[in-house]
């Protein structure tokens, strides 16, 4: 006999009737049927592990042993890689990502650095001879390395960094200093217990000149004590928000000596006699940076699946309040307000994924005409780059804080995994490039695109100026057109303000600070165009059935609308927005939140994430969701006893104290 499997009533009736083939979307969003395959066999093969598995949840662990336990497991899914189904680089980043990495090492993965920073800088920025020395032993896992950048004084401004590599002619050979406090690095990951070598960005001293800052290769720790080598002070800067597994560190050097060769000279070179050779092209890293950034968008949407996939089947169990006098209680996805809530970030896991593919298939573009020597295609890749990179994270940790509010009190609770999701998903604000200073990179080049009607692809919209009258169409294609003039009017807006304030005599720089809140909201519009435009055209140009495309099309519509009605003042100053135009947009989005409310647990379905990969009792594919809490509740420490020692320790002596 088969043992009946439980699913919750609610959500049983809620995936009845499903108007469209769940696995075509599954398929869309893997990229082909194959890929589906492949993904669950490689989840099957490290989920099904006991040995991965967590004896005690991680948040009853001391720091410690947190880090302790999820390097052991780092260390096993190591070992596993060789007799992967998947093949390793497929596997190396299903691992190090948001999704089945994220469901072995919850914390983040205290060699993920290895893979995602120091593999790329030693083969972005090594010579030939540097690579043989370097890559293999790190592919081996010999060395493990991280990428050491940030100092405490200083992260985005690079120029400020002030550990120094001073060129000794006379050994051949460079001398890292740390000389202040604020010289010390500080955040890099892995670097804290982990890391035995570093690519550390130090600047550049030779023939008495400052070269500025560049990568040098340095060995921090012994190979088999794994005790800091002389000079080098390393360490761990402590608990965090979230990712507190990845051992982020601090390093410090006292004259620390290295071999000449251990500057990365790929790119520039510094001569045995101390001459400097400078870069032939100072674009010649903006593809790895391309590369890491459309990750990050991919990661940011990953956490994002989660996070709806959790509150909306969890808001489907959840039954709460009145809606109709005399009437069971509704499930609170029946409250209009709660829709408002969760739809718009379910169609949004959908516009950035979307988005993400198409700057990479432009980077794939962009990187054959490299190949032929053109660089041409580079910088205004970078700036979108930069643009997405921005908009996914900040729009994503939002939308995961409207979530775990959207589950009330029990969204609250650590073992929903809201918190580590959104301590993720924040992070990725700061790194890889702090998110203002991103946005003011990309305004810099819109500016200049538009005065100077010379730029890219991706900008283009800027020169071409709209012809004919600007009436309101609110098709989807006519909602881009609205969001094409919104991006150039606040361009205009931007540069209004920039002229206004060089009338005023201030000097450039300060005309530009100045001008930060409408160059930012240019930047974010710019970006904003690029997912629209990306979400409409993807959909147009794909093979789906008729029922998929409907329901992907009813997200969409609903996306583009709801940022028009959350920024309806931008449309309304640039756009030609009428009050009519609103209301209409407005009706139509409530009936767009009314159409898609049926589908939404089958629509989170077929991201296909399994129950280790969401990590919560709360979205959970049965929606066994209360005995799920208890069952969680009852590993709690303070649960193992009825009387905790410490009643007799402190509590009985107050109560029986007569104060
Ligand atoms: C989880 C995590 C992991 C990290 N991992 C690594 C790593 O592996 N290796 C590494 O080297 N570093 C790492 N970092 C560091 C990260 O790269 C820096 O934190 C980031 O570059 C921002 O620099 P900062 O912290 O010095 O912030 P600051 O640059 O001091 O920024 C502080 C504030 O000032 C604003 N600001 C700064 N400059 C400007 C400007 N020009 N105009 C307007 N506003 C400005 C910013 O917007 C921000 O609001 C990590 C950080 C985090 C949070």
């Amino acid at each position: 006999m088969t043992k009946e499997i439980y699913e919750n009533p609610d959500l049983k009736k809620e995936r009845q009737n499903c108007p469209f083939n769940k696995e075509e979307i599954t398929n869309f969003l893997d990229g082909g049927k194959e890929k589906t395959t492949e993904r669950r066999q490689l989840e099957t093969y490290i989920l099904s592990d006991e040995q991965l598995k967590d004896a005690v949840p991680m948040e009853y662990l001391s720091h410690a042993d947190k880090y302790a336990e999820e390097l052991r497991k780092s260390c096993l899914l190591m070992h596993k890689l060789a007799d992967s189904p998947a093949g390793q680089v497929q596997t190396l980043r299903a691992l190090m990502g948001a999704g089945l990495g994220s469901a072995i090492l919850k914390e983040g993965n205290p060699i993920a650095l290895h893979y995602v920073m120091f593999i790329p800088a030693l083969m972005g920025q090594g010579t030939v001879e540097q690579q043989a020395k370097w890559l293999e032993k790190a592919y081996n896992l010999n060395i493990i390395g991280t990428y050491a950048q940030t100092e405490l004084g200083h992260g985005t401004f690079l120029r400020g960094l002030e550990t120094k590599a001073t060129y000794d002619p006379v050994t051949k050979e460079f001398v890292l200093e740390s000389p202040s406090l604020t010289a010390y690095k500080w955040w890099p990951g892995s670097l804290g217990k982990t890391a035995n070598y570093a690519v550390v960005m130090a600047q550049l001293y030779t023939k008495g000149k400052c070269e500025g800052i560049h990568p040098f290769m340095v060995q921090l720790r012994d190979e088999e004590t794994h005790e800091p080598l002389p000079g080098i002070l390393v360490g761990e800067i402590g608990p965090k928000l979230g990712m507190n597994t990845n051992d982020n560190g601090y390093l410090g050097f006292d004259k620390v000596r290295i071999p000449r060769e251990q500057l990365l000279m790929k790119h520039s070179q510094v001569l045995e006699d101390g001459t400097y050779v400078k870069p032939t092209n100072s674009k010649l890293s903006y593809g790895t940076m391309v590369f890491v950034r459309v990750v990050v968008c991919q990661d940011v949407t990953v956490n994002l699946r989660k996070a709806v996939t959790i509150a909306t089947r969890y808001s489907c169990v959840r039954r709460q309040s009145e809606l109709k006098p005399g009437d069971r209680e509704p499930q609170v996805m029946d409250y209009q307000a709660q829709q408002h809530k969760l739809l718009p970030p379910l169609a949004a896991t959908f516009g950035f994924q979307l988005a993400a593919d198409h700057l990479w298939n432009l980077y794939n573009t962009a990187n054959n005409s490299m190949e032929q020597g053109d660089m041409e295609l580079l910088p205004d890749l970078h700036g979108l780059s930069c643009a997405l990179k921005a908009l996914c994270s900040s729009e994503a940790a939002n939308f995961v804080e409207t979530c775990r509010q959207s589950c009330g009190g029990h969204g609250y609770m650590s073992c929903s995994n809201f918190p580590r999701i959104y301590g993720q998903v924040t992070a990725a604000i700061t790194y890889e490039g702090e998110n203002t200073v991103l946005w003011l990179q990309v305004a810099r080049y819109l500016v200049k695109t538009r005065k100077e009607k010379s730029g890219g692809l991706s900008v283009k919209y800027l020169i071409d100026e709209e012809k004919g009258p600007r009436t309101v169409d609110t098709t989807p294609e006519g909602i881009v057109k609205l969001y094409r003039r919104v991006a150039v009017g606040l361009v205009d807006i931007a540069i209004a303000e920039l002229e206004n304030n060089s009338r005023k005599g201030y000097a450039p720089h300060d005309a530009w600070n100045h001008a930060a809140v409408h160059l930012i909201k240019a930047a974010q519009a710019h970006a904003r165009l690029f997912v629209v435009e990306s979400f409409v055209d993807s959909l147009k140009g794909s093979r789906l059935s008729a029922p998929v495309r409907a329901i992907l099309s009813q997200l969409c519509e609903l996306f583009i609308i709801y940022w028009i009605l959350d920024r309806s003042g931008d449309f309304f100053l640039c756009a030609n927005l009428k009050k009519e135009d609103l209301l209409q947009l407005n009706s139509k989005y409530v009936q767009l939140l009314a159409a898609i409310r049926p589908q939404a647990v089958n629509i989170v379905d077929s991201f296909d994430l399994r129950d280790e990969i969401l990590g919560s009792p709360l979205g959970c594919w049965d929606g066994n969701v209360y005995q799920r809490l208890f069952d969680e509740a009852a590993k709690s420490p303070l649960n193992q006893k009825n009387v905790h020692e410490s009643f007799h320790k402190y509590l009985k002596p107050l109560l029986k104290s007569n104060l």
